[in-house]
C-alpha cells in the first residue's frame, strides 16, 4: 500500500476522513490519464498538496488530473449550472497534477462519462446526452463509436484584436527551437496558445519537459500546443490532419490534451481560411481524436470532440503514515 501521504507536508495533506479511505478509479483518455472518485457531497480532499503528491509519478500514484465527481448540488459552482440547465446533475471538479483548478478537461469528461456510467451513477440513453457541469460550463458527452463526443461549446480568441489583424497574437519561445515562433490564443474555456511548426522533425526536437516562454501570457496563464499540419492539409475523404504535442498548464508534456485538440484545429482552420474543413482527426503521442466543428443551437460555432475513455483500475487509498 502506497505511504506517499505520509510524505506530503502533515499540515498541508488531508488525510481521507472516512476510515474506509478515498475510493478511486484510474483512467485515461489517449493516455491523458486521471485519477478520479466518486464523491457526491464534495467532501473528498481538494488541497493542492494532497492532489500534487496523489498524482506525483514516482511518490504517488501518478497522473495528469484528479477528478472529483460531485453532485452539482454540492458545489456552488454547480448550483449556479442547475439553475439554467437541471440536468447537469453531476459536476466534474477537474485539477491539474499540480492541484491548481482547471475550466475545463476534454479528455477528461469523456472519462468521467464513462466513470459514472460504470459506477451506475447515470444513464445514457440510446442517442441520448448525458450532461455534465463543469467550470466552463455544462458540457453533453454522447457516445461515438468505441468511445465518447462531447459538445464543447464554441471557441473563442483570447486576444480577438490581435489574432483578427495579424492571425497571430503571441510570440513562443521553445526549447531545442532556437526562433521564437508566432502564435493564436484560443479559449476552450480553458486557455491554449497554438504554434504551427513547418516539419515532423521540428516537433520531434521540441523540449516540452520546460514550459515553452509565451508573450504575452493569456491571464489565467496557457497550455501550450505545437502542431504540424499534414501536407496536403486535407485528405481525399476531405477530412483535415494535425500532429499535435501539447505543454500543459499545471502538468508539463502530457500524452494528450483534448481542448488543446480542439483550440489547434480551430487555430490551423483559421489560418487555412476559407474552405477549410470542419472535421479534423488530431494525433497525439498518445493516439488520435476528432474534432468537428459545427453550428450550435445559438448560432454560434460549437466544437464537437470524440475518442476513446478507458478505465484501468479501481482502489481505495488508505492511510498507512
Ligand atoms: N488534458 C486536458 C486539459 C487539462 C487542463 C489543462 N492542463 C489546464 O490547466 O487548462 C484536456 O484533455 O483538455
Amino acid at each position: 500500500m502506497t505511504d506517499f501521504l505520509a510524505e506530503a507536508p502533515s499540515s498541508a495533506a488531508p488525510r481521507p476522513s472516512d476510515s474506509a479511505g478515498l475510493s478511486f478509479t484510474k483512467g485515461h483518455g489517449t493516455g491523458n490519464d486521471f485519477i478520479l472518485t466518486l464523491d457526491p457531497e464534495g467532501a473528498a480532499p481538494t488541497d493542492a498538496s494532497f492532489v500534487a503528491a496523489l498524482c506525483d509519478r514516482n511518490r504517488g500514484l501518478g497522473a495528469d488530473g484528479y477528478i472529483r465527481a460531485v453532485r452539482s448540488a454540492a458545489l456552488p459552482e454547480g448550483r449556479a449550472l442547475l439553475q439554467t440547465d437541471p440536468e447537469a446533475e453531476w459536476f466534474m471538479d477537474y485539477r491539474n497534477g499540480d492541484g491548481s483548478v482547471s475550466e475545463m478537461c476534454g479528455n477528461g469528461v469523456r472519462v468521467f462519462a464513462h466513470f459514472l456510467l460504470a459506477k451506475r451513477v447515470a444513464a445514457l440513453p440510446d442517442g441520448g446526452a448525458l450532461a455534465i457541469g463543469t467550470r466552463a460550463g455544462v458540457k453533453r458527452v454522447t457516445r461515438s463509436g468505441n468511445g465518447y463526443a462531447v459538445d464543447m461549446g464554441p471557441w473563442e480568441f483570447i486576444f480577438p484584436d490581435a489574432a483578427v489583424a495579424r492571425g497571430m497574437d503571441a510570440l513562443v519561445g521553445i526549447g531545442g527551437l532556437d526562433v521564437d515562433r508566432p502564435a493564436l490564443s484560443i479559449s476552450m474555456g480553458n486557455p491554449h496558445t497554438v504554434v504551427a511548426l513547418a516539419e515532423h522533425a521540428e516537433l520531434d526536437r521540441t523540449e516540452l519537459y520546460r514550459a515553452p516562454a509565451v508573450r504575452p501570457v493569456p491571464p489565467a496563464g496557457t497550455n501550450v500546443e505545437l502542431v504540424v499540419p499534414s501536407d496536403p492539409l486535407v485528405g481525399d475523404d476531405g477530412v483535415g490532419r494535425l500532429r499535435m504535442r501539447v505543454h500543459e498548464r499545471g502538468v508539463g508534456e502530457t500524452q494528450s490534451c483534448g481542448t488543446g485538440a480542439c483550440a489547434a484545429a480551430a487555430a490551423t482552420r483559421y489560418w487555412a481560411g476559407e474552405g477549410a474543413p470542419a472535421q479534423w482527426l488530431v494525433s497525439v503521442p498518445g493516439g488520435v481524436v476528432g474534432v468537428t466543428f459545427f453550428d450550435g443551437p445559438e448560432g454560434r460555432e460549437h466544437v464537437q470532440l470524440s475518442g476513446p475513455a478507458v478505465l484501468v483500475a479501481d482502489g481505495v487509498l488508505l492511510p498507512t503514515g
